[in-house]
């Protein structure tokens, strides 16, 4: 009988405008609490989530960054090894909305292509929103990104564009192995499966005698240098 274990973190950059709510998000996300108060962030912030995709644990590490651009050049510093990136602006803020592509282009400065999702928040300020869903929608479609519409206040969606980006970063990191990795290199496609049908060569991956726990480490090709190793243990 086999059974796999497998841990995957995925650090997540949370980008935007002052007062977007991204704080607020990702304190919705990993406390389950929401507060009126604003507090501007400075420099960044950081909180943690465990949850489970297609059986695989996964652990999202979340990164508040200030909005100001004051606090840009430390802000950046902490973009450097991000997976994911939530793109957030505000209904009721067309400036935040207009942010949007700058935010994403200083992220990808730094980091490179990385699953990304585009969130309007506040929906629930309808009497007091600048910017239209269909406005969001067009966006999203120009810069080829998944669109969500958020109110944290209300919890709606969040959940949603945290299990996305998870998910298209499990994709995209799967896709990598699969692609690279031929199965011929270890002898049979039966060696080593897991829910993602990975395998794996000799030369990114190392079978430990001690209980026969594989570890593999994908192609810093696609993943730019990012380490993300997948332990599965066979029993
Ligand atoms: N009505 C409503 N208010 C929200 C929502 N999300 C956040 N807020 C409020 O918006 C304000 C700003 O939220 P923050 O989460 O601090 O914003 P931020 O983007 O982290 O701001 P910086 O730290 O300055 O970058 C707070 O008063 C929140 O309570 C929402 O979905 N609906």
């Amino acid at each position: 009988m086999r059974e796999e274990e497998i841990e995957t973190a995925i650090k997540v950059v949370v980008v935007g405008n002052g007062a977007v709510g991204k704080s607020s998000m990702i304190q919705r996300y990993c406390k389950g609490i929401f507060t009126k108060d604003y507090k501007k962030t400075i420099g960044v912030d950081f909180l943690e989530r465990q949850i489970e995709i297609n059986c695989e644990d996964v652990r999202l590490m979340l990164w508040d960054t200030a909005g100001q651009e004051e606090f840009d050049a430390i802000t950046k510093a902490y973009y450097r090894g991000a997976q994911a990136c939530v793109l957030a602006f505000s209904s009721t803020d067309r400036d935040s909305f207009d942010a949007i592509q700058s935010w994403k282009k200083k992220v990808e400065d730094e980091v490179g292509e990385l699953a990304m999702v585009l969130v309007q928040n506040k929906i629930d300020l309808e009497d007091e929103a600048v910017v239209q869903q269909e406005e969001g929608e067009e966006l999203a479609k120009q810069l080829k990104l998944r669109f969500y519409r958020t109110s944290v206040k209300d919890n709606v969606n969040v959940d949603e564009v945290f299990k996305y980006l998870a998910e298209k970063y499990l994709q995209e990191i799967n896709t990598v192995v699969e692609e690279e990795i031929s199965p011929q290199k270890i002898g049979g496609p039966s060696f080593f499966t897991t829910q993602t049908n990975s395998t794996t060569n000799g030369k990114n991956s190392e079978k430990e005698k001690d209980g026969g726990t594989i570890t593999l480490h994908p192609s810093k090709r696609r993943t730019q240098g990012k380490k993300n190793n997948f332990k599965c243990t066979l029993l």
